[in-house]
């Protein structure tokens, strides 16, 4: 899909983010399939989905745009930390590809540039997942095309809220001109508006949506006296 294609099939929509790790029931690409088509069928206008495997299972049952990232490990910078993962995204068939681009070291001590220039190389977007405002103008230096406030809440190991950083979304969107993601515990339809009105560009849910165990989690907590 050309650029400009892509993000104008974004703007102002949802994306819906078709994750489940390892050790979950849901783990594997049939399963991330059936989640991604039941949300297209249900509205969104794209698709964000983790690791090889689900991504090009997604890419070839989704005609909807679709980010992808490659989780490794869950430490630091685990959100496609180098640019062979990077690459190894990109050549899934993903519209756009989400990286890391906190300001914390990368393993292999790569710059965050390395990343998204072998994004760039194999004709793709790359998506700066940040945790701050000083995060996403470093990474727009580096090159990224659209940011996102995925790691807000995610970094140092301050107590995480329990709801969307809109608050980053509006000082990064009052900053740039790049399109800004609202990404992070969105969790109910008003919140999903409210990232809109702060200056979102579009609104990534995945927990609310795609995470079955969690959201039985939240409702069993719910009824427990
Ligand atoms: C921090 C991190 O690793 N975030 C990941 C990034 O892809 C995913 O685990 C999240 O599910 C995604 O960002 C959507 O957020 P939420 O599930 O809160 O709607």
């Amino acid at each position: 899909m050309p650029v400009r294609t892509i993000l104008d099939a974004l703007r102002g929509g949802l994306v819906v983010s078709c994750q489940a790790p390892p050790g979950d029931p849901l783990h594997g690409p049939r399963f991330m399939t059936a989640m991604a088509l039941a949300a297209a069928n249900g509205g969104a206008v794209g698709i964000r989905a983790e690791g090889i495997d689900d991504l090009r299972a997604i890419r070839a049952e989704v005609e909807l745009p679709l980010i992808g990232l490659w989780k490794v490990g869950r430490e630091g910078v685990y959100i496609t930390p180098t640019p062979e993962h990077a690459a190894a995204v990109a050549a899934t068939g993903a519209d756009i590809v989400a990286v890391d681009a906190t300001r914390r070291p990368r393993p292999g001590g790569h710059a965050l540039e390395e990343v998204i220039g072998a994004v760039h190389a194999s004709g793709r977007l790359a998506m700066a997942d940040v945790a701050d405002l000083d995060d996403a103008l470093a990474s727009l230096d580096a090159g990224a095309d659209v940011v996102s406030t995925t790691l807000s809440g995610y970094v140092g190991g301050a107590p995480r809220p329990d709801g969307p950083d809109l608050g980053l979304v509006a000082r990064i969107a009052d900053r740039v001109s790049a399109p800004v993601f609202a990404e992070g515990r969105v969790s109910t339809p008003d919140q999903a508006r409210r990232a809109l009105d702060a200056g979102a560009f579009a609104v990534v849910v995945g927990t609310a949506i795609t995470a079955p165990g969690a959201i039985t989690t939240a409702f069993a907590r719910a009824l427990r006296p």
